[in-house]
């Protein structure tokens, strides 16, 4: 269960996420793409070393998270002692599923959750901004343990697929959101859909 559902169809279900809005927001790809040319070059490979300079990736990557909201609900929590909120109380013991997806699509805290929009995460100087809203691996101590593994192994595979390829729908297509959203089972992931990936090379890579 922590190897297969946990470790591994999170990430590659936000993969896949990712290749979806990179195939449709071309505009998008081009700024990573212009930001990994100008910041790490395209003789090698990105590494972590890199993630500070590129900031706009990694806002792509964070509204990714934010937008796909793969894991919709926490796991079960339960309250040590007898609370209230807003009114209501939660009994000591009593499993609650906080939901995720009404804090990450709230127009309360992002102004238009619906737009798909990298910028919201970079600042008027140009770092990364990190809202405490900001929550796909959830909060608290018992918060996902596999955050900097998988926050790791996606700037790695996404700063790298854009370096080397540039990703289209399929020749003729457009992609919609509203056809490939969504199959909630574990993850909350696309219908399955078909992007061409065409290795960059000449003008462009150097
Ligand atoms: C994009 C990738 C991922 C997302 C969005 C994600 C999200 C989450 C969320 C929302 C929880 C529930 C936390 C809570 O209820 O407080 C969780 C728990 C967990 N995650 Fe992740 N996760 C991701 C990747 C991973 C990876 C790569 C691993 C392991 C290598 C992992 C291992 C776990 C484990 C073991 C738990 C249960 C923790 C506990 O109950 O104490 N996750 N994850």
């Amino acid at each position: 269960m922590d190897l297969f559902l946990a470790g591994t169809e999170t990430t590659s279900t936000t993969v896949t996420w990712a290749s979806f809005y990179l195939a449709t927001r071309p505009d998008i790809q081009s700024r990573i793409f212009a930001e990994i040319k100008a910041n790490v070059g395209t003789e090698r490979l990105p590494s972590m070393q890199d993630k500070q300079s590129l900031v706009y990736t990694e806002a792509f990557i964070m509204e990714v998270l934010r937008m796909s909201n793969i894991v919709i609900f926490s796991a079960p929590h339960a309250p040590v002692a007898d609370v209230w909120i807003r009114g209501f109380r939660i009994p000591k013991g009593m499993q609650i599923m906080p939901d995720i997806n009404s804090v990450l699509s709230d127009p309360a805290i992002w102004g238009d959750p619906e737009n798909f929009r990298p910028d919201r995460f970079v600042s008027e100087e140009g770092t990364l901004l990190k809202p405490d809203e900001f929550i796909p691996f959830f909060t608290g101590r018992r918060n996902c343990i596999g955050e900097s593994l998988a926050r790791m192994e996606l700037f790695l595979f996404i700063s790298a697929l854009v370096q080397r390829f540039e990703i289209m729908p399929p020749e003729g297509e457009t992609l919609d959101i509203n056809e490939v959203d969504g199959i909630f089972g574990g993850t909350h992931a696309p219908k399955p859909f078909y992007i061409r990936a065409i290795l960059r090379h000449g003008k462009e890579m150097n």
